[in-house]
């Protein structure tokens, strides 16, 4: 366990879960923008070989960011790795005053948080679990993953995001504030809370009597490192003691090519995509379609959105994308990609981009990021907008 002495105030280090595609490298690089003087460490984690979080989440920090790459930090990475890693950023001559660790969208919060419990760096403390909820996808992956509810039971600050794209914001509202046990939970469109939210929202008193070893050592394996996973892409959970693990089944598929994707063939591949297919993220190269612009693509879900950025002058040109689903068939899914590889890379007729360009942020009002947007950012002064328990009777009156 972590030690301080009065003279050396630790580092929090807070962690910050969520299911695939809530939301947390929007939150993160919103806190990373949005930070005023504090100075941020950064620890991403990825699900896929490919490390698409890492590249964005880099440009904003530099040497800051430290990426602990293929599978969920939970299991696959060693925790002296970790220790190690938050060692230096605590240590680092630019001086950091907390530590963010974002998590894969399919780690397990209690192994994270007793990994930084079990911390022998003395520079750090644990500094609280945020968990992100994408509003929209709510009701859809609590269905699937009932366990979520035990991930929001450790969080000590829940943000429910997307709100822009959700039904019904307060139902969802309702329930996490149920499931989350006390802590405080906030909304937010495309992750913009305050960020003094994430640094003070360290364990309360009453949490951190409540939140031991014990509590997160759910699985009974008690040495903190949570096992190991085979190698490659698959990150399949059976037979190792976490079955129960949120990323049992779901497997990886990383694909990468250095020539140009044809947008036509691309596109059907996307529009076609099997229901299991829940999460892709990546990047594209259209070549000759959009020679000044690479694509960063997303899917969470059915939602599929595609943002043009300019290469870098220097950048390699070539598409990098992750896709991470349950009951995928990995080789058939990395074959039909190598498919939608241009054959003639030089070419390109008029028409090819309307596909892609149907999912540009922007085309779709009810995502497009407004000026206005930003009175949407969410204070912790903000009472209408920080949902805490004494809110209960409030929002519980109306019904009865
Ligand atoms: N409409 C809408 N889209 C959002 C919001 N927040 C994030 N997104 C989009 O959701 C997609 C996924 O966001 P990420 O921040 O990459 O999600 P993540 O949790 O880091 O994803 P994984 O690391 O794969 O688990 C991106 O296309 C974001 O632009 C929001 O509040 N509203």
């Amino acid at each position: 366990m972590s030690s301080g002495t009065p003279h050396t105030p630790q580092i929090p280090v807070v962690v910050l879960a969520g299911f695939l595609g809530a939301g947390k490298t929007t939150l993160l690089n919103h806190l990373l923008h949005n930070s005023g003087g504090s100075r941020i460490g950064v620890v991403v984690n990825d699900f896929g070989a490919i490390e698409i979080d890492a590249l964005a989440v880099a440009g904003a920090l530099g040497d800051s960011t430290v990426s602990l790459g293929n599978g969920c930090l939970c299991c696959a990475v060693d925790v002296g790795e970790l220790d190690e890693y938050l060692g230096k950023l605590a240590r680092s001559p630019s001086g950091i005053d907390v530590i963010v660790i974002e998590a894969s969208g399919l780690a397990e919060p209690q192994e994270l948080v007793r990994m930084v419990l079990a911390s022998e760096q003395p520079e750090v403390v644990y500094g609280g679990l945020v968990e992100v909820v994408d509003a929209a996808e709510f009701g859809q992956t609590r269905e699937r993953h009932p366990e979520i509810d035990r991930h929001l039971a450790l969080a000590d600050l829940v943000v429910v995001n997307k709100t822009d794209r959700a039904e019904d914001v307060e139902a969802v509202l309702r329930t996490v504030r149920e499931a989350a046990d006390g802590a405080a939970v906030v909304r937010a469109k495309h992750g913009r809370v305050d960020p003094e939210f994430l640094f003070d929202c360290r364990p309360s008193q009453e949490r951190v009597g409540q939140l031991s070893f014990d509590d997160v050592d759910l699985y009974g394996d008690g040495d903190g490192s949570g096992g190991e996973h085979g190698g490659g892409d698959e990150q399949r959970a059976e037979g190792n003691g976490h079955g129960g693990h949120l990323h049992a089944g779901y497997e990886s598929v990383s694909f990468a090519s250095a020539r140009a994707m044809d947008p036509r063939r691309l596109m059907r591949f996307l529009d076609e995509r099997p229901e299991g297919l829940y999460r892709i993220k990546g990047y594209v190269d259209f070549g000759a379609y959009d020679p000044r612009n690479r694509y960063l693509v997303h899917a969470v879900g059915r939602f599929l959105r595609f943002y043009p950025e300019p290469w870098g002058r220097q950048e390699e040109r070539g598409t990098a994308l992750v896709l991470i689903g349950a009951g995928i068939d990995a080789a058939g899914l990395e074959k039909e990609l190598a498919g939608c590889v241009s054959g003639t890379p030089g070419e390109a007729d008029e028409h090819g981009m309307w596909g892609v360009l149907r999912y540009v942020q922007g085309e779709d009002d009810a995502d497009l990021v407004t000026p206005e947007d930003d009175a949407d950012l969410v204070t912790p002064e903000d009472d209408a907008d920080l949902v805490t328990p004494e809110d209960e009777a409030e929002l519980v009156a109306p019904q009865e």
